[in-house]
């Protein structure tokens, strides 16, 4: 329990900090201030109700006239109070939700953590982190809200309606129990707590179980949903090779843990429910029968009754805030978990624990890379191939070679800052470097943004763009390159998608240059050509170029082989 509300706790406050904070916390107050208003409102109905049926009692029809009027009058102002409530509520609720989910961003972006938090990296990678910033933002600040105020409003409520209660049942019950005679005073107040007390043990006991079903439930839509996903990216590859059957089994497969999980949740729904619904029915009503001792006595009259009992009903609807409530609280808690989860793990993604992480990195003093003693691992512990040291200048064009699986793509990453599985030093240079993977990823915000990515498109000229994919052998998509969206990406072939990406570097002019296979879908001349350019546009940057085929259009620099045969050659001083 106290951890829950410390999570809920962090939570919160992350939600309602920040710049212009006030403003949340002002309609906070209001919506707090309008449950005042709501209540006094509603003791007003109470008082009606005594006044009301006392008329009817009396046959007064005037009286009973008027108070219809004043009826009127008392639903006209709830129905005002709660639909003003209910509007800045909404609107606080996205306030709340948009700051959350920015922070959400800044925890899975800040330190990388989308990219070590991934199955395989750290024993905390985390499960469908776009629903946790997307749907469980969203759903907190909606419960949060909805419980908070709920509870508020209750105990607020329940103080007044005590108070009414207690003034209105000032006669005692008496019977006899086992030969003794009792006598309890104010026994309608009493007899709400008990009343209630019992009941809210019976939920939780029949309850409980229900936070980790809705934790599965969640995880296992977003599984679907990612599957889902997956198919579309891959849509190419799973048409051309015929693989609609086996996505239907995979796809029937994550539905079939969300129809299992599912039945889960309704039948401890239903558990719960043969207790509540039934409770919910009495509760309105058995105050009153309760109440009729004290009205056959003549200790109250017909309207004193009426008035008891809806207080009655009034104190134990309060009361049974946490039994009506439990579903809701089981799915906050859940989803509480999920979020502060995902704060905790980005905070310092812990590494694996049978990879060493002892490589050293520190800023390179002489504006080279330096790579000394380097030995890398996997994640699962298992030793690569020593690394060659090596010194890389900016100016270099280095080809960096080696088998398949030799750990090429694992040097780049550790180069980069990423990979931290290994032992030795690297000194890292000043400068800005740019990583160019064999299938650049083109995100679906057209194709202008795609070659100016990762920087904002309005701040590249467009005759400097339109320059640079000409020289690179797209100026048949120059028409696309105000199309919206994903439409002007279609049909790219992988031998385009790679020009894009070096149009990017033409653009960028960055300081180190890595091309990981990047230039591989290209027929040789396309390649050779492609290379020069970029020889010859960026003379001072540094060039590291993983390939299988020696790139020659680069004139390489160093050979930079890494493998059981590494061979470390110069070609030219
Ligand atoms: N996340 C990971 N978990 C486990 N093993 C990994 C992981 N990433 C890389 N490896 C392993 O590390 C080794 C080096 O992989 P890497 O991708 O660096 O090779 P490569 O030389 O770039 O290969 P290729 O030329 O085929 O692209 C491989 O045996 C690979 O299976």
């Amino acid at each position: 329990m106290p951890n829950i509300l410390k999570r809920i706790w962090r939570l919160t406050w992350l939600a309602a900090s920040g710049p212009q904070a006030w403003i949340g916390l002002v309609l906070f107050g209001t919506v707090f201030a309008l449950i005042f208003v709501e209540l006094w409102v509603d003791v007003q109905m109470i008082a009606w109700t005594g006044r009301f049926y006392d008329a009817v009692e009396q046959m007064d029809v005037t009286g009973a006239v008027h108070e219809l009027g004043v009826f009127a009058v008392i639903v006209g102002a709830l129905a005002g109070i709660n639909l003003t409530q209910s509007y800045l509520r909404d609107w606080l609720r996205f306030r709340w939700r948009a700051r959350l989910t920015h922070k959400t961003l800044d925890a899975w972006l800040g330190g990388q953590a989308y990219w070590h938090l991934r199955p395989g990296l750290s024993p905390d990678a985390i499960d469908n982190p776009d629903q946790r910033v997307a749907e469980d933002c969203n759903r907190y600040v909606e419960l949060l809200l909805q419980e908070t105020l709920d509870l508020i409003g209750r105990i607020v409520g329940l103080v007044t309606y005590i108070a009414i209660l207690w003034s209105l049942s000032d006669f005692v019950l008496r019977f006899s129990l086992l030969g003794v005679d009792v006598a309890v005073p104010r026994y309608m107040v009493w007899l709400a707590f008990v009343y209630v007390l019992v009941a809210s043990f019976i939920t939780h006991g029949l309850g409980y179980p229900l936070k980790s079903i809705f934790f599965r439930q969640e995880r296992r839509e977003a599984d679907f949903r990612h599957a889902l996903v997956q198919l579309r990216d891959n849509a190419t590859e799973v048409a051309q090779s015929g693989g609609e059957e086996a996505e239907r089994r995979r796809l029937s497969q994550r539905f079939e843990a969300i129809r299992q999980n599912w039945f889960r949740l309704i039948g401890r729904e239903f558990i719960l429910g043969i207790f509540t619904r039934p409770y919910w029915q009495t509760i309105l009503r058995v105050p009153l029968f309760f109440a009729l001792p004290a009205y056959f006595a003549g200790s109250v009259t017909f309207g004193g009754l009426m008035q008891l009992s809806s207080t009655f009903s009034r104190v134990t609807t309060s009361l049974s805030w946490f039994i009506f409530s439990y579903r809701d609280l089981a799915e906050f808690a859940a989803v509480a978990h999920r979020l502060d989860d995902l704060f905790r793990m980005t905070d310092g993604p812990e590494p694996m624990p049978a990879a060493p992480c002892a490589i050293q990195r520190a800023p390179s003093g002489d504006g080279a890379l330096h790579v000394r003693g380097l030995r890398l691992a996997t994640p699962d512990g298992r030793w690569l191939d020593a690394v060659p040291d090596r010194t890389v200048r900016r100016g270099d064009r280095v080809w960096l070679a080696g088998d398949s699986g030799q750990g090429k793509t694992t040097l780049l990453a550790a180069v980069s800052g990423l990979w931290r599985y290994g032992e030795g030093r690297i000194e890292t240079p000043k400068g800005r470097m740019m990583v160019l993977p064999q299938r650049p990823h083109l995100f679906s915000d057209g194709l202008r943004a795609a070659a100016c990515y990762p920087a904002d498109p309005d701040s590249i000229a467009d005759d400097r763009l339109r320059d640079v994919l000409d020289r690179l052998g797209l100026s048949h998509r120059l028409g696309a390159l105000d199309a919206d969206g994903e439409a002007s990406l279609e049909g790219l072939s992988l031998g385009e998608r790679q020009r894009l990406a070096l149009a990017r570097v033409l653009l960028h002019r960055p300081d180190w240059v890595v091309l990981d296979e990047a230039t591989s879908s290209l027929d040789a001349a396309s390649e050779a050509h492609l290379l020069a350019i970029l020889r010859r546009d960026l003379p001072d940057a540094a060039i590291l170029c993983v390939a299988h085929r020696e790139p020659t259009a680069l004139e390489p620099t160093h050979i930079w082989r890494i493998g059981a045969a590494s061979l470390e050659q110069r070609k030219s001083a």
